[in-house]
């Protein structure tokens, strides 16, 4: 398992390792003792799996809010997605900023996105499938968005994007008043 630092501290790129042979390949997309032995000790609770249609689907951008909030591990089951995070702990050195990278089918990438930031994505490639781990249980009443062109992201869209209602009318990063403070490391 190769692991990468991003330019925003604590988001991490992983590239499981894959064993291919005449019938595919075979990887260990989450197991606790090797990611605890790089240092990631989340303890998930929740798998999510959804499917979008179209090329040019944005999901997002999402959050939980404490005590709710959610660490993601995500990965891409079909196709091609762009996934993003977005610091919003207030005072944080990189408040505000994203990351972004292409997760496939075929690269086998993962995203670990830590609470504190927002998640989204993304979709390339038409039935394009998501699946996540989540540290924290699906909490209506804490689900929160911010607006996908608020925080100059570059989706690589080339039109606008399929939304749904409640991410069509989240506010903007702006205005928005985040419930994460950030903490420095010891
Ligand atoms: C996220 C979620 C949704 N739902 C339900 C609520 C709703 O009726 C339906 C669709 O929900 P949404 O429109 O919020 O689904 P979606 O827009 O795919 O939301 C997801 O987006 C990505 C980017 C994330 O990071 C996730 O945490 C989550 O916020 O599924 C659950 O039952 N459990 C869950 O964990």
């Amino acid at each position: 398992m190769k692991i990468t630092e991003t330019a925003l501290p604590g988001v991490l790129l992983i590239e499981p390792r894959r064993f291919g042979d005449d019938r595919g390949f075979f990887s260990e997309s989450w197991n606790r003792k090797t990611f605890a032995t790089h240092g990631i000790h989340t303890e998930f609770v929740q798998d999510n799996h959804s499917m979008s249609g179209a090329v040019g689907t944005v999901r997002g951008l999402h959050f939980q809010a404490p005590p709710s909030a959610q660490a993601k591990l995500v990965r891409c089951g079909r196709g091609v997605l762009v996934d993003v995070a977005v610091d919003i702990r207030r005072g944080s050195p990189t408040y505000g900023q994203w990351v972004g990278y292409e997760l496939s089918f075929d690269n086998g990438l993962q995203l670990l996105i830590p609470e504190g930031f927002l998640h989204g994505f993304a979709t390339r490639t038409p039935d394009t499938e998501i699946i996540y781990k989540c540290s924290d249980y699906y909490d209506a009443t804490a689900d929160g968005a911010v607006a996908w062109d608020s925080c100059g992201i570059d989706w690589g869209l080339t039109g606008d994007p399929i939304l749904s209602e409640k991410d069509a009318a989240a506010p903007a990063l702006a205005d928005f008043d985040s419930p994460f403070t950030y903490e420095a490391a010891p």
